[in-house]
């Protein structure tokens, strides 16, 4: 990601969005850059079955508008299908059959449209606090027919949990959003009772794991899960830290979990 405006700072990450403004923002990408690759194409089908089309046209959107409009940085286009379309639908393995899922900071949809469109099985609600972001994604989930299945909420992890209304979920999916600790923070008070967080990272989930099992503890979180997802159908599997909601603890003061250093979420 680039252009942030979000205050705090955010770690970047897997989504391999890098940091700094671009030298050039390209006015029109070609489309062409967002095509399948051949080599990918047994992968995507056996991942998108029938929504293969679905997920192309959303490769698509992310190339050409995602780019444009700052939400991928223009090199990640040529790499869309492999670090971002595959690497995240494989994550569905862990995810229970009709269950809802609620992507925290979602940005252009990673990976929680990539979940929808590879899993018509699934509620899903994308949860992004910027307004430009939320607004690529409602245009996106209008023009790729996902209405029902998909619901965009401009918002913090941290304030959807709490109020009059709060926001649950059987998964919350969460990529290159912040360390475990803080994460843990955010989404576990999201994920209903038994219901779990999953969290993409990369090189460092062991060590993320080891660095803030303590505060997933405090936090409610059961011991935290690595998986290797997608092993056999993509290359790097990806890697997943799956961390159970198994007691509710009271709220977190807030910016209680903000300290930690390091942890970024980095894919390989
Ligand atoms: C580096 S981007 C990653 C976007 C996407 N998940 C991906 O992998 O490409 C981090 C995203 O987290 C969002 N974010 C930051 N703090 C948040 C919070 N407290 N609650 C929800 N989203 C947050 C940011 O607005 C940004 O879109």
């Amino acid at each position: 990601m680039y252009g942030d405006d979000l205050r705090g700072g955010v770690p970047t990450g897997p989504g391999g969005t890098p940091p700094g403004p671009p030298a050039v923002r390209p006015e029109s990408p070609d489309p062409a850059v967002a095509l399948l690759p051949p080599e990918l194409a047994e992968a995507a089908g056996r991942i998108f079955g029938a929504r293969l089309d679905l997920a192309a046209a959303y490769a698509e959107l992310l190339a050409t508008d995602g780019v444009v409009r700052g939400l991928i940085g223009p090199r990640e286009a040529p790499r869309i299908w492999d670090r971002h379309l595959l690497n995240c639908a494989v994550v569905g393995e862990l995810i229970p059959t009709d269950a809802t899922v609620i992507d925290v900071g979602s940005g252009a949809g990673l990976p929680g449209l990539v979940l929808a469109i590879a899993r018509p099985d699934l509620q899903v609600m994308l949860l992004e606090p910027l307004a430009r972001r939320t607004a690529f994604l409602t245009e996106a989930v209008d023009a790729l027919g996902l209405e029902d299945s998909v619901q965009v909420l401009r918002g913090r992890a941290e304030e959807a949990a709490v109020g009059p209304d709060p926001v649950r979920g059987d998964v919350v999916t969460a990529r290159a959003v912040a360390p475990l600790d803080r994460l843990a923070a955010w989404c576990l008070p999201l994920a209903a009772p038994g219901g779990r967080l999953l969290a993409l990272k990369g090189a460092s989930a062991a060590d993320e794991i080891v660095e803030h099992a303590a505060a997933v503890h405090r936090l409610g979180g059961a011991e935290p899960v690595l998986h290797r997802c997608g092993e056999g159908i993509v290359e790097p599997p990806a890697v997943v830290v799956e961390i159970v909601r198994d007691r509710l603890v009271g709220p977190t003061p807030r910016g209680s979990a903000k300290k930690s250093r390091g942890g970024k979420s980095r894919r390989r």
